[in-house]
């Protein structure tokens, strides 16, 4: 069953048609990489799921759980279980402890960031700081889809690896899509499936992630034009 069905998505921000007849599918529990070059319409994509007004829908729709949710508010978005870890998340003027007390459906403990409990969200927080922020108010708010836009940016090995096992382990279940550019996360999520997107729509689908990634490593994203190893789900 899917969780996420998009259908011929057209989206324009500020005049610019950005997403292009892209389509997603994602089944509940599983996990899906988006990889792009710079500016193929990754976060825009992002902000359409989670709602942002700036983003126009000109064509296609928006089904999560089957509803149609293509004009529904952000908070509405948020109440039916569509979450997110920012890359550049906003400064808040709350603690982070008042926060999540707030938001909490799940109780989550991350050993190492009490200190940062009593501080107001994201002010002064470093790269590492602001992720572990990011990730402990999303799996309290206990979503059933995240998206996490470029989770590895501004991460140590140690820290990248401390923050993907911590959401292993608390987001098991969950339907998961990770934007990243780098290789290091996939292979600690071992996504279900890799989708590649170009001038903002989705080109290329496999389950063989290991293979796209590869072949993006190699070739960069000008092979991925005439690639076929795309497979329709
Ligand atoms: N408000 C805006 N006005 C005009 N163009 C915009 C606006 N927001 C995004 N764009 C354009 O949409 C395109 C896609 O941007 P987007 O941020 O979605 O790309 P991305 O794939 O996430 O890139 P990156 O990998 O660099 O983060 C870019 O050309 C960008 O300049």
């Amino acid at each position: 069953m899917s969780l996420l069905k998009i259908d011929n998505l057209e989206v324009e921000v500020d005049g610019k048609k950005v997403l292009n007849k892209l389509n997603l599918e994602m089944g509940k529990g599983e996990t899906h990489v988006l990889l792009g070059p710079n500016a193929s319409g990754k976060s825009t994509l992002l902000c359409t799921l989670l709602g942002f007004s700036k983003y126009k829908i000109k064509a296609g729709k928006i089904l999560f759980k089957d509803e149609d949710i293509s004009d529904i508010e952000i908070e509405e978005r948020a109440q039916r279980g569509i979450a997110a870890v920012y890359q550049n998340p906003p400064a808040i003027n709350i603690k982070l402890s008042k926060l999540l007390d707030k938001i909490r459906k799940k109780n989550v403990k991350i050993e190492g960031i009490e200190s940062l409990m009593q501080r107001n969200v994201n002010i002064g927080f470093s790269g590492g700081e602001r992720k572990f922020s990011e990730v402990i108010q999303v799996i309290s708010l206990d979503p059933d889809l995240i998206i996490l836009d470029e989770l590895d940016a501004g991460l140590d090995v140690e820290n990248l690896e401390r923050l993907c096992l911590l959401i292993k382990e608390q987001l098991n279940d969950k339907t998961i899509l990770l934007i990243t550019h780098r290789g290091k996360a996939l292979n600690y999520f071992k996504p279900d499936y890799a989708h590649v997107m170009l001038d903002g729509k989705i080109t290329c689908s496999s389950k063989d992630w290991e293979k796209i990634w590869r072949l993006i490593e190699e070739n960069g994203y000008e092979k991925c034009k005439t690639c076929k190893l795309s497979s329709a789900r």
